[in-house]
């Protein structure tokens, strides 16, 4: 997850990745045409949430420190490890023509689009990343036996995308014969949640979209896992069938048991043999996961108010964080046993997208998380202003995830991805059906009384007039309008009918 230029020995030792965009010298960051500068990263020192009691013990802990301490910071509109790319939703050599793409619901594209977005994921898993590496080994051992050796590889888009996801949630290591520590995974389980995975899905979308379709665009496509299992079994065997991508379903980084050995990925042992499994339902063992969200959940999830809440953790209440990643009931309240939206949408699939250490393997991880992203998304524009931070950095919780996500948008590291602001500037939108609320019992009496009421009220009133109004014309009716007989008021009649001033 290192820009390869940056992955020499020299490059190590220096600390510092502040490549150039157009290759020539003295241009690192593309700072002779104003795009960035090199300058020192400044990490977040405050203290780990308690979940995580260990510290400096992860290479992953105030990323990337443990790598490098100076890299690019871009200016304006500019984005990128080398300030080379534009900011989400720029374009052009500028970076100042706007481009909105709208992520759709796989369900109701054409035969052609979806063929189409099924051939840019199978593209992506077989065209090499151009620009970055992973880095396989620990920092104690990245330099090789011989000390000249980098432990770097180069990997494929669609397999960067989940190797960084893997990454993010591996064990931390705590030495030969000790057991590795999982209390806490890097990008699950904490305010970073949504975040995370906001920006994984972006960079997906941008390697695919820069690498493959220079002019076009890629969007990623989602599937509505809230629809309820009966709904859901009309359309389940074509959502699963949009992403079956039939020559690449295998499963890279496997083996989970790689914690215990200095190597992180078992990708280099895998064999490109191994399936994806997909048993949708079919956990008879534990029957909750049988079943999907419903629209309701969706609906009730979207009605809290506070972004997260403490100890901002896969325990936490009332946090719309923590009820869409799905360890609250939707209402809010925690509860032990609770799987719900995001998580009950994983483990649902019972097979490779139901483990968080394999699940971008199975493509559909894309339309779930593409779908989780449009409920935060929805989630913004209900309950925050436009351009608000969702996390404003003196209000921001010290979390476990806040500390050390694994990619550059939320602390340590501050760019202008950093914090999520308004939906409008990721260069997305979305096109969604939100579910609306239905009535409780209570609530249709009411409406009923008052309809009830009301008719009685609007009927008695037009029959009352009716009446006065009949009665009115047969007693006029008798009178010739402008005769001799025409009735005078009385004089008391009259009198009382002068106004008093
Ligand atoms: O891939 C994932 C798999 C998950 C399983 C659970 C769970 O609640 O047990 N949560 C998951 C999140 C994932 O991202």
């Amino acid at each position: 997850q290192f820009p390869r230029q940056c992955v020499t020995p020299e490059g190590l030792q220096s600390g510092t990745c502040c490549p150039s965009p157009t290759g020539l010298p003295n241009d690192e960051c593309g700072s002779s045409t104003g795009r960035g500068q090199c300058v020192s990263i400044t990490a977040d020192r405050r203290p780990h949430g308690p979940q995580y009691p260990h510290d400096g013990r992860d290479d992953r802990e105030r990323w990337p420190l443990r790598f490098f301490n100076r890299t690019c910071q871009c200016n304006g509109n500019f984005s990128g490890f080398n300030c080379g790319r534009c900011r989400h939703s720029l374009t052009g050599p500028n970076c100042d023509q706007r481009v909105t793409v709208v992520r759709r619901n796989v369900m109701q594209m054409s035969a052609d689009e979806k063929r189409a977005f099924v051939d840019a994921l199978d593209q992506a898993k077989r065209t090499v990343h151009p620009d970055l590496v992973i880095c396989t080994r620990r920092y104690q051992e990245i330099f090789g036996p011989d000390g000249a050796s980098v432990q770097f590889e180069n990997i494929t888009i669609y397999n960067y995308f989940v190797w960084t996801h893997y990454y993010s949630v591996s064990k931390t290591y705590m030495g030969p014969g000790q057991q590795s520590f999982g209390g806490v995974d890097f990008s699950h389980e904490g305010p970073g949640f949504v975040t995370w995975h906001r920006y994984h899905l972006l960079q997906l979308e941008r390697d695919i979209y820069f690498k493959e379709c220079i002019g076009c665009s890629f969007p990623c496509k989602y599937s509505d896992w809230a629809l309820g299992l009966s709904s859901f079994k009309k359309h389940a065997k074509s959502i699963i069938k949009e992403v079956h991508m039939t020559h690449t379903l295998y499963v890279k980084f496997s083996e989970e048991k790689q914690v215990n050995f200095t190597l992180l990925t078992s990708a280099l042992q895998c064999t490109e043999t191994n399936p994806i499994r997909r048993n949708p339902a079919g956990n008879v063992a534990r029957p909750m996961v049988q079943r999907l969200p419903e629209p309701q959940d969706v609906i009730d999830c979207l009605e809290l108010n506070t972004f997260d809440t403490p100890p901002y953790y896969s325990t936490s209440s009332q946090s719309f964080r923590n009820t869409v990643e799905g360890y609250s009931a939707p209402q809010g309240n925690y509860d032990p046993v609770v799987r719900s939206l995001h998580n009950l949408a994983h483990l649902f699939l019972n097979g490779t997208g139901g483990q968080t250490h394999l699940s971008p393997n199975d493509p559909i991880f894309v339309l779930l998380h593409t779908f989780t992203d449009a409920i935060f998304d929805e989630w913004l524009q209900r309950h925050t202003a436009a351009g608000t931070e969702v996390y404003p950095e003196e209000n921001a919780p010290i979390g476990h995830n806040r500390e050390f996500n694994m990619v550059p948008f939320w602390p340590p590291i501050r760019n202008a991805e950093m914090f999520v602001a308004a939906p409008d500037n990721l260069g997305y939108t979305y096109e969604v059906q939100w579910p609306t609320r239905a009535y409780t019992i209570s609530e249709i009496i009411t409406i009923a009384i008052v309809a009830v009421v009301l008719v009685v009220a609007v009927v008695g009133g037009v029959i009352g007039c009716a009446v006065r109004a009949r009665s009115y014309r047969s007693a006029e009716g008798l009178e010739p309008l402008l005769g001799e007989q025409f009735r005078r008021y009385s004089e008391d009649e009259r009198h009382a009918s002068q106004s008093v001033v």
